[in-house]
């Protein structure tokens, strides 16, 4: 990289920083280089915003955006980085922590204020996003992990619970509700006023449509994620968020047959907007492309929510019942937990204790460099029926030790 494109990067990074600490996030930023071509939703973006490069990255290795950081106890808050359009490919992957480029790369976290200064602020998670050798970007361990070590948390940047349990968790956090009010009219609750404050953006939007034909259309295909695109346009409506908010994460690719059933939903949700008098500028941004693109990323970034404690909880309270035929509460998309990869016999795993906060566990050792992926899947199944779940549900054939194995 030139001096004046680092140079310019660093102000960038400078910047971005600053905007984190106005959200509240006074701790570690953590940046993205840019990775692979598959990722075709970064060409489309628009370059105004935060990124470009920083002074610590070596030749081919550039910044595309920051996606969150990490304060006191905030977590992940969210994407801010936007890439130039002109930006370069890097030259080549990240492959073990002895070479030159990833030495650098570990410069990729950065903070504004020196730790020395503040030695109290945890420090960054040690992770970093990087370029694989076949599966696109993925997550590396900068140094030794251990077994049951918390590598990092992760806040939402989209939640919606399902169409089940709507009732019965927050709206925001999808933590469980204490009790459930039946002659409330509202259809939606909180469990706290923070979680409320925090949805108020985009549910006072919501709240000016009427969402019946949207959900009827949901439970009738038994589709979860047009909640998601609907939670993410009326963010996007009320200004919590840019339209380009996903562009960083990789799309599934769609099948033709898909896009019939995509197009109604676009329909529909569009009506919904329109319908409400919510036109013109306001919605400008939702075409069909957008919606599809949306879709197309939250497909195979988006997780499905089971808390930990709510199963131990509903565990200790109904053991004359039956149990709930719907275990999970919701689904969720975050940032950085979008860019580990797959394994069938994986190293790290996600979990949920009592709401939409992830957390990024190692399940053993792992050594400084090493990959760590975790399971998209059930991984108690046999090697076939992994593979067409797998490439059924996340369009790609897993290339993990296991399944080459044919385990
Ligand atoms: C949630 S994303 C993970 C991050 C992704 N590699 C990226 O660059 O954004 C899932 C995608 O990563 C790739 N991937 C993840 N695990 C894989 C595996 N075990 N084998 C092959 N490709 C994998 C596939 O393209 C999959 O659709």
């Amino acid at each position: 990289m030139n001096t004046a494109a680092a140079r310019e990067g660093f102000g960038a990074g400078k910047r971005a920083a600053m905007a984190l600490r106005r959200r509240g996030c006074n701790g570690w930023a953590w940046i993205v280089t840019r990775a692979d071509p598959v990722s075709t939703g970064f060409s489309r973006l628009k370059a105004d915003e935060l990124t470009v490069g920083d002074g610590g990255l070596s030749d081919g290795e550039v910044v595309i955006g920051v996606i969150g950081c990490w304060g006191a106890e905030k977590g992940i808050v969210g994407s801010l980085g936007l890439a130039p359009p002109n930006i370069e490919f890097p030259k080549k992957p990240f492959l073990s922590s002895s070479s030159p480029s990833s030495s650098s790369f570990a410069a990729a976290t950065f903070s504004t204020t020196p730790e020395h200064e503040n030695p109290g602020r945890p420090g960054p998670p040690p992770i970093r996003v990087a370029l694989t050798e076949s599966s696109g970007r993925g997550v590396f361990a900068t140094r030794k992990i251990e077994t049951g070590e918390l590598l990092h948390t992760a806040k939402p940047i989209l939640s919606h619970p399902s169409l089940s349990t709507v009732q019965r968790v927050c709206y925001f956090c999808l933590r469980k509700l204490k009790s459930t009010d039946s002659s409330q009219p509202q259809r939606v609750s909180y469990c706290s006023e923070e979680c409320q404050q925090q949805a108020k953006g985009f549910h006072d939007v919501e709240m000016r449509a009427d969402w019946s034909a949207y959900e009827d259309y949901c439970r009738s295909n038994s589709l979860k994620y047009p909640l998601l695109v609907k939670q993410l346009a009326c963010m996007v409506m009320s200004g919590a968020a840019p339209a380009n908010l996903l562009d960083i994460l990789q799309p599934a690719s769609l099948s033709r047959e898909m896009i019939p059933e995509m197009e109604e939903g676009f329909g529909l949700l569009r009506n919904a907007f329109k319908d409400s008098n919510i036109t013109g500028e306001q919605i400008s941004f939702l075409t069909k492309q957008w919606y599809i693109s949306i879709l197309a990323r939250i497909r195979i970034n988006a997780f499905r929510i089971e808390l930990a404690g709510a199963l131990y909880d509903d565990l200790l309270s109904s053991l004359a019942a039956s149990i709930e035929a719907e275990a999970a509460v919701g689904n969720a998309v975050y940032m950085l937990p979008s860019f580990y990869n797959h394994d069938c016999d994986p190293n790290a795993h996600i979990i949920w204790i009592e709401n939409a906060d992830a957390r990024l566990k190692a399940l053993r050792d792992v050594d400084e460099g090493e990959e760590l992926r975790i399971c998209y899947i059930d991984a108690s199944m046999d090697h076939d029926a992994r593979q067409s779940f797998l490439s059924q549900g996340f369009g790609f054939q897993c290339d993990c030790p296991r399944c080459l194995s044919g385990d």
